[in-house]
């Protein structure tokens, strides 16, 4: 299957919002394949090259690494699946992360689910994710914010103007959030 036949989803919101625990629901039920784009940043750190150590010091300043290396990270796990409808989970970061993505893969996504939570909320479910993650402390978690409402919001503004969003409130509990979720998906 090329990746000009598939259905791309991208679902942003801010780091704790749920992206994670709603598409792992989402694959359950509708058959999507996810790609976290930070899951595969973290196993390309642990490769342990030059290039991984850099993004890891990017990541650990809660910054955005390179469009280069996140647009094909996704299009070489893309690509390797053999599928065709696309869970893509954190991205695009930035608007350039978004064009780089549409040279490379060649098409837009369908549309953004985007997950609406308030950052004191954000902050208490990231202190108490027990994944060991080296960015959930809390001088991390701070500067993702920022970076999240300084460079990914515009993205959602960009496909809002666009009128391909879907907004969801994940302010409650996991089971109401995917019920909302769902409904985009029959
Ligand atoms: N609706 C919810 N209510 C309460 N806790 C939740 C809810 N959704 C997710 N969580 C919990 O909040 C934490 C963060 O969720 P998750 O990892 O899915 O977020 P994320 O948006 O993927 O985060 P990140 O962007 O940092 O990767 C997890 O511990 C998860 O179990
Ligand atoms: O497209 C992306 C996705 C992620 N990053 C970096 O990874 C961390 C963690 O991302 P999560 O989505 O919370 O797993 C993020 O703070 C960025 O530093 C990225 O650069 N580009």
């Amino acid at each position: 299957m090329s990746e000009e036949e598939s259905t791309v989803i991208f679902v942003l919101g801010g780091p704790g919002s749920g992206k994670g625990t709603q598409c792992a629901k989402i694959v359950d039920s509708f058959g999507y394949v996810h790609f976290s784009a930070g899951d595969l940043l973290r196993q390309f750190v642990r490769s342990g090259t030059k290039e991984g150590n850099e993004c890891a010091e990017m990541m650990q300043q809660g910054k955005i690494v390179p469009s280069s290396v996140t647009v094909n990270l996704l299009k070489t796990a893309m690509k390797e699946s053999g599928q065709s409808k696309f869970l893509i989970d954190g991205f695009p970061r930035n608007l350039e992360n978004r064009d780089t993505f549409l040279s490379v893969v060649g098409h837009d996504c369908t549309f953004v689910l985007f997950f609406d939570c308030p950052e004191d909320v954000l902050e208490k479910r990231l202190l108490g994710r027990a994944e060991g993650r080296a960015d959930d402390n809390i001088e991390t978690i701070k500067k993702r914010f920022k970076t999240y409402q300084d460079q990914t919001m515009p993205v959602i503004e960009h496909y809002d103007k666009k009128g391909m969003v879907k907004h969801v409130k994940t302010d409650v509990s996991i089971e109401e959030v995917f019920e909302k979720v769902s409904a985009f998906f029959k």
